[in-house]
């Protein structure tokens, strides 16, 4: 039944008839036109900006900054428009403008619709060439010689900690910097183009692979499992494999064509991945940052104690501590720590000031804006 001349949400009478239809059509026709106008307006203005960047010699990503712009909008957001839906159209709008400025190549570990690359498209959005590389190291090279300007890269797991690849890249190529970070949702789907009980084996990376364990223990307990190198290269190989089913994200079913045959199948229910991009420069201050440095201390009692110590006498605190060992030299472990704070704090440089006093050596990886988490 067609119901005519009820109220809208603006109080104004809706026509709910095919010629009402029409009328909210040419309404919203009118409406993309001024958004069209004012988008432009805005993107010249970012045009002037970048040029300015240009002349002082500063950096095009500006991590910061659009920490600012989406904490503004998303501050001022009525609705109905949800907060991601604000959010994704901000960030390709950022994303669009950075190219203007001359933004230019984003490394990550592919291939494509790995984590990775998710956590590149949701920083980066789509307005950026993507080069896809095969190892962590690769992007650490990449970026070192600034054949991209930022690279992607996991820094920790909330299941399987940190990512060893990673933190031992800094180690190597220290002149890489964090200049943000990303918390993504990590939702883990069994995807396959056969039934759940033809399923002989099941493929993912190591990492997707234990974050299911128990559930696929408990659902495909006669299937075995296959380390391969990446979640989408999972999806790829059980394409055309009537017995075998993947560990991926939703993204790789669309791209593979493949079914979502059991949705969040993750053990723990708040399985969070974090990853960091990383460039040649680190993130102006915004107030709400952290700071990350890695160091090594001396073989003498309390070393370490002497360390937390600094962070405790400074009243920061840390909100991640990891030691590794450094593959250079048997026995020595190499600390990496992030905490809140931005290192232009005067109690941050008070803390580093005695760190420096304390470690031998300790080097600061980089300030950037603490993330939000984000949902797929
Ligand atoms: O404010 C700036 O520095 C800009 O360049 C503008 C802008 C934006 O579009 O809002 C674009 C790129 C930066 O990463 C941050 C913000």
């Amino acid at each position: 039944m067609t119901r005519k001349n009820e109220s809208g949400s603006d109080g104004t009478p809706t026509d709910r008839s095919p010629a009402g239809l029409k009328a909210l059509r040419a309404q919203i026709d009118k409406f993309d036109l001024q958004i069209l106008e004012t988008l432009n307006k805005r993107a010249a203005i970012a045009a002037q900006i970048g040029k300015i960047k240009s002349e002082i010699g500063g950096e095009v990503f500006n991590a910061s900054r659009e920490e600012e712009v989406l904490s503004n909008v998303l501050g001022a957001n009525k609705g109905p428009l949800k907060e991601v839906t604000v959010k994704g159209i901000f960030r390709e709008l950022m994303s669009g403008c950075r190219a203007l400025q001359g933004a230019k190549r984003v490394a990550f570990l592919g291939p494509e619709y790995s984590y990775s690359h998710l956590a590149a498209l949701e920083r980066f959005g789509g307005a950026i060439e993507y080069v896809r590389v095969g190892s962590i190291p690769a992007v650490f090279e990449e970026v070192g010689r600034r054949h991209v300007d930022y690279g992607l890269v996991p820094l920790e797991n909330s299941t399987d900690g940190r990512i060893a690849d990673t933190l031992d890249s800094f180690v190597r190529l220290p002149q890489v910097r964090i200049c943000s970070e990303i918390r993504l949702r990590v939702r883990h789907h069994l995807l396959a183009n056969c039934e759940q009980t033809a399923i002989r084996k099941v493929y993912s990376k190591a990492q997707a692979l234990s974050q299911c364990r128990h559930w696929l223990g408990k659902n495909l307990p006669h299937a075995t499992t296959h380390e391969v190198s990446s979640t989408a290269d999972a999806a790829r190989l059980v394409q055309t494999d009537p017995h075998a089913a993947a560990v991926a994200s939703r993204q790789a079913a669309v791209r593979y064509n493949l079914r979502v045959l059991f949705s969040n199948i993750e053990d723990q229910p708040d399985n969070e991945t974090r990853f960091a991009v990383i460039a040649l420069h680190d993130s102006p201050k915004t107030g709400n940052d952290k700071t990350a440095v890695m160091f090594q201390t001396q073989h003498s009692p309390g070393a370490l104690a002497d360390v937390l110590s600094v962070f405790k006498q400074n009243k920061i605190n840390l909100t991640w501590i990891e030691s590794f060992p450094y593959k250079d030299v048997k026995g020595e472990y190499v600390f990496f720590v992030d905490f809140d704070g931005h290192n232009e704090d005067a109690k941050v440089k008070k803390a580093l000031k005695s760190l420096e006093a304390v470690c031998d050596p300790i080097s600061v990886i980089g300030s950037f804006p603490a993330a939000k988490l984000t949902d797929e």
